[in-house]
């Protein structure tokens, strides 16, 4: 199915992907419950939501309102509490093993801050060609080199070749996020969760970032879970905007409905902090 002519703010759209009904995560506190006990902070309460295929849902909140904990969840980098992830509609059950290999291919997971998440000491070819034969199985180094190219021009960087033998530290904040995705893509996911992409880069580099995520919910019609503080950008890249405050999703809906006329307080609240959440992003 060609997702090229699906309105990105239609919410009803694309097969349903990923699936998260009633996401519970506690989390230990410092503090003593009675004599042996602890308390537990609840980090994410009764989370439920859909991602579906060739669309972007965004998840906004304040700090600390859960939104990466989600994100976490879902990719199945730490055990529920409770709640229940299904996968192209069969339940997920396997946290190792082939299954939870093939799960963790199918389900990717991008951080703010790709500095910290590439590994210093190898260049792009490295963790390219890692990625590669951790979900595609062995390749030759011909192979590799050439899957690790067409992966950098699936995310613009030209000319591919010089990208290939450069280190982290010989990259832009954009250009690293932008390796961040292709190592991604070398799964051939089918979601992405990208947890604030932008919000570490420079403004004017923002734009061109989103647009690329824009561009590969499309062509590779991956479902994309969009998590960020910015309402503007929810509003023009997302079909569809969850509000999370205080680890639950207080409003969810259209992104233009969510963020142009909200129902609730909280997302009144955030609006009236955000600068002009209904502006177009420059640059
Ligand atoms: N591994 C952990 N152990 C204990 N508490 C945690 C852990 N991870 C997150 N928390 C707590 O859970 C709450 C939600 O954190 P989370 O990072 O999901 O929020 P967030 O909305 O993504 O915030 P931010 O936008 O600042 O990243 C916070 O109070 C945080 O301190």
């Amino acid at each position: 199915m060609s997702t090229d002519v699906m309105d990105p703010h239609e919410p009803e759209q694309g097969r349903v992907v990923l699936e998260a009904r009633n996401l519970v995560k506690d989390f230990r506190t410092n503090k003593r419950a009675g004599v042996f006990g602890r308390e537990y902070f609840r980090a994410v309460d009764d989370v439920s939501l859909e991602l579906r295929a060739g669309q972007v849902t965004a998840l906004v909140g304040q700090s600390g309102s859960g939104k990466s904990t989600v994100g976490r969840l879902l990719a199945q980098l730490m055990p529920l509490t409770s709640g229940e992830l299904l996968l192209n509609g069969d339940p997920v059950s396997a946290t190792r093993g082939r299954a939870f290999i093939r799960y963790t291919g199918t389900v990717q997971m991008t951080l703010q801050d790709p500095f910290s998440s590439l590994n210093p000491l190898h260049r792009v070819s490295y963790t390219l060609g890692r990625a590669l034969r951790i979900h595609g199985g062995p390749m030759s180094a011909d192979e590799v080199e050439e899957w690790s190219l067409a992966l950098l021009r699936k995310v613009e960087l030209a000319p591919a070749e010089r990208y290939l033998h450069r280190f982290p530290h010989e990259l832009s904040g954009g250009e690293r996020q932008r390796i961040s995705f292709a190592r991604a893509l070398a799964a051939e996911p089918k979601v992405l969760l990208a947890d604030e992409p932008v919000s570490m880069l420079d403004v004017t580099i923002r734009k061109g970032m989103l647009d690329l995520l824009d561009q590969l919910r499309r062509t590779e019609e991956l479902a994309v879970l969009y998590i960020t503080h910015d309402l503007g950008s929810a509003r023009a890249y997302s079909a569809q905007t969850l509000v999370m405050y205080h680890g639950k999703v207080v409003e969810r809906g259209s992104s233009e409905q969510v963020i142009d006329a909200p129902s609730h307080e909280y997302t009144r609240r955030l609006l009236a902090a955000a600068p002009n959440p209904r502006r177009r992003l420059a640059g």
